[in-house]
């Protein structure tokens, strides 16, 4: 078993269930996005606003290509999964799960956050188009797919470990 990864749209709790997941399995856990904003200083809102989104997307993909070889879970950034060489490493390199997440779920839980660029600059539709335009590349990407209507991180959490420890036993 080598990687982890949780991939989905903004808000669709990559980063919560990456946590717990972390915790019940005993294994490292790494959100990309802390990591991106410890290597640079920096926030998330303060590297957009100074080097521009192009950069933060090569810094994701540099993240990917040299991260060490180990078991271990990483929720990714919600863009990641839209560059193909992404995918491929993930693909390649560890099992991808998708959360999948309405977008009326998505939409409470990330209107009034200010440290995603994306949400702060975008009105709700251009918002829901943008969820609607990435989805496919989500669910291309995944070996899995998770639906998190209706349930809660603990349940979302649960599901994956079950699949990840039967996936370790086969
Ligand atoms: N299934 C869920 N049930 C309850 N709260 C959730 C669920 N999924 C996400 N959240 C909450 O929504 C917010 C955004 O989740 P987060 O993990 O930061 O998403 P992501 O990393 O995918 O952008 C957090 O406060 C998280 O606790
Ligand atoms: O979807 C995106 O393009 C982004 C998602 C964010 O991560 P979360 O998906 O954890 O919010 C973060 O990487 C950045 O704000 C850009
Ligand atoms: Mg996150």
């Amino acid at each position: 078993m080598k990687k982890v990864y949780l991939i989905g749209f903004m808000g669709s709790g990559k980063s919560a269930v990456g946590k717990r997941l972390s915790n019940v399995l005993h294994v490292p856990f790494y959100d990309m996005d802390t990591e991106i904003a410890n290597r640079t200083g920096m926030t998330i809102p303060q590297i957009f606003e100074t080097y521009g989104e192009e950069r933060f997307r090569d810094m994701e993909t540099d993240f990917l290509h040299r991260f060490q070889d180990e078991y271990c879970i990483i929720a990714t950034g919600g863009g990641v999964a839209m560059r193909a060489q992404n995918r491929e490493i993930m693909r390649q390199t560890g099992l991808v799960f998708c959360l999948n997440s309405t977008f009326r779920d998505i939409w409470r839980r990330v209107s009034t956050d200010k440290n995603r660029p994306i949400v702060q600059r975008s009105t709700r539709d251009e918002l829901e188009i943008l969820y609607h335009k990435r989805k496919p590349l989500y669910l291309e990407s995944a070996h899995f797919k998770v639906e998190t209507a209706g349930r809660s991180l603990n349940e979302i959490t649960q599901y994956i470990a079950f699949q990840i420890i039967r996936l370790k036993n086969d």
